[in-house]
């Protein structure tokens, strides 16, 4: 049983990203087939705070994250950063934002560039934007030791590596820079439980040593409540809850999030049956389509 447990979170003025009432349209302005993915959502997150993002797979987890990284254009409504607007920012606005704002994908095996040694993927992000070799390398190194690799792991490539190691490096790239905010775009769902369980347990501890905060997308309620201070419950581009991440895991008081938490699976036979007569009479209640 891990004892890491979630950082607490400082009171702030004001949160560090704020998200209002973003709209986000697939396909060509007007054009017909025109696709709403996101539809006025907004949420904050404060510094050093983990908000979770749970929904079912098309609800628009991946599209908000992407228009926060810039990876897809808004339509309308605004994405403001420590104070400034950086809704659609492009060119060297955006690319002043890549040391304020990383992402950790969820593929650890197509994450990482195969033809370049891990010390070079890590040391990219640095000598890039300007940082000289040396304390690139003095950098590089720290990460490494940050998330508890070994130092001989500079000169390999990730090809070596197992998927919990993998993914361990992806954090450390993303981590290079020491940004403010980290898009998590279910970065343990590809892991087996037992590499899941410490993956996680290096996000909290990142959090804690660092002050980092995150967005933190999954459709695993169990995953969330480990490690979130607050979650937000995504159904087809809409927040339908957003609250504490205990009481929302265990307690949704939405429809919808009572279907995620039913449909999230327990270990245990009696509380799946359990979860199956609730899921059950929720249905023929018909709360739920
Ligand atoms: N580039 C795109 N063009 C058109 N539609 C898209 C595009 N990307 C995503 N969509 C659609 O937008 C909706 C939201 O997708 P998104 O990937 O954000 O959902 P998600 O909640 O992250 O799903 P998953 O958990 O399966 O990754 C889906 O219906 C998807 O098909």
């Amino acid at each position: 049983m891990s004892t890491v447990t979630t950082p607490p979170v400082a009171a702030a003025a004001r949160p560090l990203l704020t998200v209002d009432n973003l709209v986000v349209d697939y396909g060509r302005a007007g054009a017909k087939g025109t696709f709403r993915a996101l539809s006025d959502v907004s949420i904050d997150i404060g510094a050093g705070e983990c908000l979770g993002l749970v929904g079912e797979s098309g609800s628009g987890k991946s599209t908000l994250g992407k228009a926060i990284l810039g990876l897809t254009p808004v339509s309308s409504g605004t994405i403001t950063f420590a104070g400034e607007d950086i809704t659609n920012a492009r060119g060297a606005a955006r690319r002043a934002l890549a040391s304020s704002i990383q992402v950790v994908f969820q593929d650890p095996y197509g994450s990482l560039d195969p033809t370049m040694t891990i010390g070079d993927i890590l040391a990219e992000p640095l000598t890039a934007s300007g940082t000289g070799k040396k304390a690139a390398a003095a950098a590089v190194a720290e990460m490494i030791d940050r998330v508890s690799l070994p130092s001989s792991v500079i000169t390999r490539y990730p090809s070596e590596f197992s998927g919990g190691q993998r993914q361990r490096i992806a954090i450390a790239r993303a981590l290079v820079r020491r940004p403010r905010l980290i898009v998590c775009d279910e970065p343990v769902s590809a892991l087996d439980l037992t590499t899941q369980a410490t993956i996680l347990d290096l996000f909290i501890e990142l959090q804690r040593d660092t002050g980092v905060s995150y967005l933190f997308v999954s459709h695993d309620l169990g995953v969330v409540r480990r490690v979130c201070h607050r979650v937000a419950v995504m159904y087809r581009g809409e927040i339908v809850e957003t609250g504490d991440g205990e009481e929302v895991t265990r307690a949704p008081q939405h429809p919808y999030s009572q279907r995620l938490l039913m449909a999230s699976p327990v270990a245990d036979p009696a509380g799946q049956a359990q979860r199956r007569q609730a899921w059950l009479n929720l249905r023929q209640s018909a709360m739920v389509p």
